[in-house]
């Protein structure tokens, strides 16, 4: 029975988790969903950006607070080891929800394009999106969110943990995902005040949890390894190891 419980927790958390990542490509791109980045009535301009930054930190807080290790641990004193990924999933998608819910739409235009331009961003947007589901694939889409956890639970099997990835995507950056993020949140044809406040926010945040929370992890879990890959890949602008080989070297030849 408890098994079952776990089991369609899981799948629960799963449903809604992809609700809200499909609700996330309407939302920023301002496609055929009900509620999006730039609709609904426009308040005080000082009110909006505050409660925009209140809604993002709420999200960052969540997402950086959870997935830290410690905190994994000591939650895992609580609940079956096998929906801490499923609940942390769980959480972070209600934290998107939430300002899907409570965005504060800021509609001056900061740029607008037309034409073959409007076009060609609106692929690079959609570009951006299927970086980030194809390299979540490259890790392990299922374990990544839970579901191999909940599976093997079921099954009565060891629970087992992604492994250590350097192929594909994960051969050009260290960070796909997010890239595919960044990429789809700058790549807006028309870029209003509201977008622009949550695309800045959304990469500083980006770029410091990578660097100081997440690859500080990924150092103390896999070492040496991740030290190496550190040095051959780039953390997130592809092909820019290749350029900073070049001008360390500069200096030399002149
Ligand atoms: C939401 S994913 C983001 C992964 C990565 N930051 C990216 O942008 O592609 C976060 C999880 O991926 C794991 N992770 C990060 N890099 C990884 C790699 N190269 N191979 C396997 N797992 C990785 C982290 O430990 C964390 O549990």
């Amino acid at each position: 029975m408890k098994k079952v419980l776990v089991l369609l927790y899981g799948i629960a958390a799963y449903v809604i988790f992809l609700i809200a990542f499909l609700y996330a490509i309407g939302f920023v791109g301002n496609l055929m969903v009900p509620k999006s980045i730039d609709s609904g009535e426009e308040a005080p301009l000082m009110q909006s950006i505050l409660i925009n930054i209140g809604l993002l930190s709420i999200f960052a807080m969540q997402h950086s607070i959870m997935a830290r290790p410690a905190f994994k641990k000591w939650i895992k004193r609580f609940i079956n080891p096998a929906i801490e990924r499923s609940t942390y999933i769980l959480l972070s998608s209600l934290a998107l929800l939430l300002i899907y819910w409570k965005w504060q739409p800021m509609t001056t235009i900061v740029w607008e394009t037309d034409g073959a331009i409007a076009m060609l961003l609106t692929v690079v947007f959609f570009l951006g999106w299927l970086v980030v589901f194809l390299s979540t694939f490259m890790i392990s889409h299922f374990e990544l969110f839970g579901l191999t956890q909940i599976y093997e639970n079921f099954k009565d099997q060891k629970l087992t943990y992604p492994k250590f990835q350097t192929n594909w995507f994960y051969k050009i950056v260290r960070h796909p995902i997010m890239l595919g993020f960044i990429i789809a949140f700058w790549a807006a044809p028309t870029m209003t005040l509201g977008h622009l406040l949550f695309t800045v926010v959304t990469t500083a945040y980006i770029l410091i949890a990578i660097k100081f929370l997440e690859e500080k992890d990924l150092k103390k879990i896999i070492g040496k390894e991740y030290v190496e890959y550190q040095k051959q890949v780039p953390m997130i602008v592809p092909f820019s190891k290749i350029v900073n080989v070049e001008n360390t070297n500069s200096p030399q030849k002149v």
